[in-house]
């Protein structure tokens, strides 16, 4: 897996996990390939009752390692994604302080119907890629105060998209972003966001 190119920043202080094992990260890519298969796949009773018995076999192991925010893995590595498993990953080509550049894959999970992303999928994707990259370049945490998604055109899924952000402004503890996905030079979705740096000791 490709590293992030751009520092992540680490929530209110809080120590990132020490060790990432051996063999995490591809876990986590298979983790999102079985939502993928589960979201194609239009098992048979035999079929069910077996995916259903390994699935509870897959529970109970993770479960033996269940730990608090702080020291969990997901949402922590230092890879594209995360390693959190729920949002659509971001792939980053280029970044500055000022634009970011990459792609994204909706894989059939994020299907919402007709061969188009899910519309939840999408503001999902910027929220997350927008929060990394208004807290990225050493700046101060800040969370997000507001959100908007202009559907222009379908955004089709397993499709590598374009996406670019951009960092347009910061005015006092204010943080103006802007967005857009792309299916080629097709512009599919342009969004912008506000970021609002914390209050010393807000949470
Ligand atoms: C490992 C790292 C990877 C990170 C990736 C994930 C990142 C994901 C980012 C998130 O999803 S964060 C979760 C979603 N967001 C929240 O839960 C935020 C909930 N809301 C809050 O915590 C507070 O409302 C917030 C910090 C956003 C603002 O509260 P404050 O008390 O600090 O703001 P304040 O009331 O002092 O307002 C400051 C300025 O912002 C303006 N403002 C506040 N909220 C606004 C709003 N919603 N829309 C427009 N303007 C807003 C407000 O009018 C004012 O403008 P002026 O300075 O010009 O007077």
């Amino acid at each position: 897996m490709d590293p992030l190119p751009t520092h992540i920043p680490n929530w209110w202080d809080k120590p990132a996990p020490v060790t990432i094992p051996d063999g995490y990260a591809d876990f986590v890519e298979q983790f999102r390939t079985l939502q993928d298969a589960m979201t194609a796949a239009a098992p048979d009773a035999e079929q069910t009752r077996t995916a259903s018995r390994l699935v509870a076999e897959l529970i109970e192991v993770l479960k033996q390692s269940e730990t608090d925010e702080w020291s969990q893995l997901s949402g922590r590595l230092p890879v594209p994604g995360r390693g959190q498993t729920l949002i659509p990953v971001v792939h980053i080509n280029s970044e500055t302080e000022h634009e970011s550049r990459g792609t994204v894959r909706f894989g059939r999970q994020f299907l919402g119907g007709n061969g188009a992303a899910h519309g939840g999928a999408i503001p999902l994707m910027f929220d997350d890629a927008f929060g990394r990259f208004a807290n990225a370049h050493g700046r101060a945490i800040a969370r997000t105060a507001n959100l908007h998604i202009d559907y222009r055109s379908v955004t089709p899924i397993d499709t590598d998209l374009t996406v670019t952000l951009r960092f347009d402004r910061e005015e006092g503890r204010k943080r103006y972003v802007t967005g857009e996905i792309r299916d080629g030079d097709r512009l599919c979705v342009e969004a912008s966001g506000l970021f609002i740096v914390l209050k010393p000791g807000a949470a």
